[in-house]
């Protein structure tokens, strides 16, 4: 796990709440100097950590829980929306044709992070080209060559040229089949006029649909001023920021990317080429604090319910995702047949025989085919048309049939929910008397 440090130093300090029997002023305080503890390790910029704990004090201490909240609840939320404020926002990567710019200092990480990203491609169905438009570096060719084979990526480079515009050109012509077509640049050891004049010819050869800035994260806070150079220089469409694993300066280095106005777009979280995370905000931070355990344990201070009720209870929504259904497969077995849960609704439910028939081998596949599935796939399946259940497909290496398939049973779920939803009986109540 990256930032191991920061997370549970910030873990911490948020049990500390959960364990707190009142929210006073003294409790919010002590919250706010954990936190500000935690995040100046982790090398974030020190006004910014004065600024975030100032709003968290402020409004944890005037604002008013919503209905329905404990004031514990309410004070985590506001750490969760606070700090999310200050990794900015999500870079958009469509799932479609287009052409990548890989630009960033010597060593940054450029070379293994277009692999990475054919990786990833390949693995959401999108067929990648790896160019290698690094003259500058002896090893590069080499490098990136090896790299595409190991993924099995079509490979294009001229081993002996000096020349990476012309190189490029010929990339570009060459890898006309490929759907993401990925171009690694040469680096130098600070941002001077030969790597400026070299991108800007590049750039303008290629003309990306994304320019992505690698950057190392054990620089820190120092993001920012990097950030703010390659983007006056070439203009940027998001950062991404390599070897989170390997630094206790990460927390400075992903908060730095908002504050040079522009956004992270990528994490490398390791070595190996499936050590690639799309950056997603909201996931991000609420792993970081432990959210989802955190929020469960608030909720349990304040009524001792069960954990499988709480799934059912967020199900009973009725606007249930594929994330849902995702995690319903997963705790599947800990909630008990379907069939059984319900039979407990009184007047009686027919669930329909499909719903029933879900074997543990198709629970599988579905969670293959959920893996192969953008976040926004995920929250919202509506939109997956046939060209994306073409190319979730492919990436997971299954079936059109099984993709609609599962769809399909997402369908019917969110119906279901949304029938018992309509029920006589309160769930909570149909819940504890079936877990006894
Ligand atoms: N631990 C870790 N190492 C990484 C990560 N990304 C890249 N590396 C390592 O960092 C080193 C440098 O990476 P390269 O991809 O060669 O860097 P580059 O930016 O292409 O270098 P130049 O071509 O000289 O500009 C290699 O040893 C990589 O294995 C990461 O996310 N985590």
């Amino acid at each position: 796990m990256v930032l191991d440090k920061l997370g549970s130093s910030l873990k911490n300090s948020v049990r500390k709440i959960v364990k707190k029997g009142r929210i006073d002023k003294e409790t919010v305080n002590e919250l706010a100097t954990d936190i500000q503890r935690a995040l100046l390790k982790s090398d974030v910029d020190v006004e910014l950590v004065q600024e975030l704990t100032d709003k968290i004090k402020d409004r944890a201490l005037n604002e008013e829980p919503p209905k329905g909240a404990s004031s514990r609840e309410h004070v985590i939320r506001i750490v969760y929306e606070e700090m999310l404020e200050i990794v900015g926002e999500e870079t958009e990567v469509p799932m479609e044709e287009q052409d990548i710019m890989l630009v960033g200092l010597q060593g940054s990480g450029k070379t293994t992070t277009a692999a990475k990203l054919a990786n990833y491609f390949q693995k959401k169905g999108l067929k990648p080209g790896l160019i290698c438009g690094d003259t500058f570096r002896p090893g590069a060719y080499n490098q990136l060559k090896e790299l595409s084979q190991r993924i099995d990526s079509v490979f294009y480079g001229e081993k002996e040229s000096e020349d990476a515009i012309q190189v490029v050109k010929n990339g570009l012509n060459e890898l006309k089949d490929s759907k993401v077509r990925i171009v690694d640049t040469a680096g130098r050891h600070s941002l001077e006029s030969d790597l400026i004049d070299e991108m800007e010819q590049i750039n303008e050869v290629v003309e990306p649909d994304k320019k992505f800035l690698v950057i190392d994260a054990s620089i820190g806070k120092g993001v920012k001023d990097q950030a703010n150079s390659f983007n006056e220089a070439i203009g940027i469409d998001g950062v991404i920021i390599t070897k989170l694993d390997g630094t206790a300066k990460g927390g400075g280095a992903l908060t730095a990317v908002s504050e040079a106005e522009t956004n992270i777009a990528f994490l490398g979280t390791g070595e190996k080429l499936n050590e690639l995370e799309e950056f997603e905000p909201d996931s991000f931070i609420s792993r970081l604090l432990g959210m989802g355990d955190i929020e469960k344990l608030a909720q349990r201070a304040e009524e001792r319910l069960s954990e499988e009720e709480m799934d059912m209870e967020s199900m009973m929504k009725g606007d249930i995702t594929l994330k849902d259904v995702y995690n319903q497969l997963e705790s599947i077995n800990k909630l008990g047949p379907l069939n059984q849960i319900m039979s407990m609704i009184p007047g009686g439910f027919n669930l329909p025989d499909d719903a029933l028939d879900v074997t543990k081998e198709k629970m599988q596949i579905y969670k293959i085919i959920m893996d192969s599935m953008t976040e926004e796939e995920m929250k919202n399946p509506q939109k997956i048309n046939s060209s994306r259940v073409e190319r979730i497909a492919k990436g997971s290496g299954t079936t059109r049939e099984s993709v609609n398939e599962l769809l399909k049973y997402h369908k019917m779920m969110k119906k279901v929910m949304k029938q018992m939803k309509g029920g006589r009986t309160p769930m909570k109540k149909m819940m504890k008397k079936f877990m006894g």
